[in-house]
């Protein structure tokens, strides 16, 4: 499903200085899997994410998508992205002056499906989310955790074939951790294949592979 063949990635500091973050990088990622990207800070889990999002673009290489070679240029990017990929960013990146109902419904009206159907799919992730009770509520009055199930509903309401997760699970407490990280496994068996980071051993020792990251010598 997923192949990354021969990737560099490099940041770009000023004009004399780079910062070279993957060299020679190869990844396959089947479908259905569940994987975790583990590794010291600093050493490249968001800059993989963002490459596997198609957020940001490998300095070279190449990264094959069920077969087909991702585009780089922004709006096939964004296209890719949209037909493919649930991404949920650390710190949730939910619209504050919109109650929990209107940012679940945001990808549904971007996609112009009609208001009848956005309630029904909306209550539906809800009920499966366990959120239906916090639908009218703004994210500023909610726990992070229920922030945190509120921006996977936002996600997979569009049921991507991957939901991508930044550190899903940080800044929550056992429960709440224990709590998303059902709501991930769940989401897998439905047959969504999940690729998170994460720095907490109890969330990788329980997926089905880790991707562990070493930084690169000389970088
Ligand atoms: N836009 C950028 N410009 C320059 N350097 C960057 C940029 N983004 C990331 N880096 C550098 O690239 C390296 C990898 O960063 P990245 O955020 O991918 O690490 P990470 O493993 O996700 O870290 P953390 O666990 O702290 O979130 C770091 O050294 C970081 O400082």
């Amino acid at each position: 499903m997923i192949m990354l063949k021969d990737i560099r990635k490099e940041y770009k500091i000023n004009a004399k200085n780079k910062k070279k973050v993957f060299e020679n990088f190869n990844l396959e990622i089947s479908r259905g899997d569940f994987v975790a990207v583990v590794g010291k800070s600093g050493v490249g889990k968001s800059t993989l994410l963002n490459i596997l999002s198609g957020l940001d673009t490998p300095t070279s290489g190449e990264y094959y998508f069920d077969g087909e070679k991702v585009p780089k240029t922004n709006l096939a990017l964004a296209e890719f992205r949209r037909k493919n990929i649930g991404m949920i960013v650390q710190n949730f990146a939910l619209i504050e002056e919109w109650n929990v109902f209107e940012n679940i419904a945001l990808p549904l009206k971007y996609r112009k499906v009609p208001k009848r159907e956005i309630e029904k799919q909306v209550q539906e992730i809800a009920g499966k989310l366990g959120i239906q009770e916090l639908l009218r509520k703004y994210p500023q009055t909610l726990s992070g955790g229920e922030n945190q199930r509120v921006a996977i509903a936002r996600a997979v309401i569009v049921k991507p074939s991957i939901l991508i997760a930044d550190e899903p699970t940080a800044s929550l407490d056992s429960e709440n951790k224990m709590n998303v990280f059902e709501i991930l496994e769940n989401l897998n068996e439905e047959g969504i294949s999940i690729i998170l980071a994460t720095h907490d051993k109890e969330i990788y020792e329980k997926c089905k592979r880790t991707i562990p990251l070493a930084e690169l010598q000389h970088a």
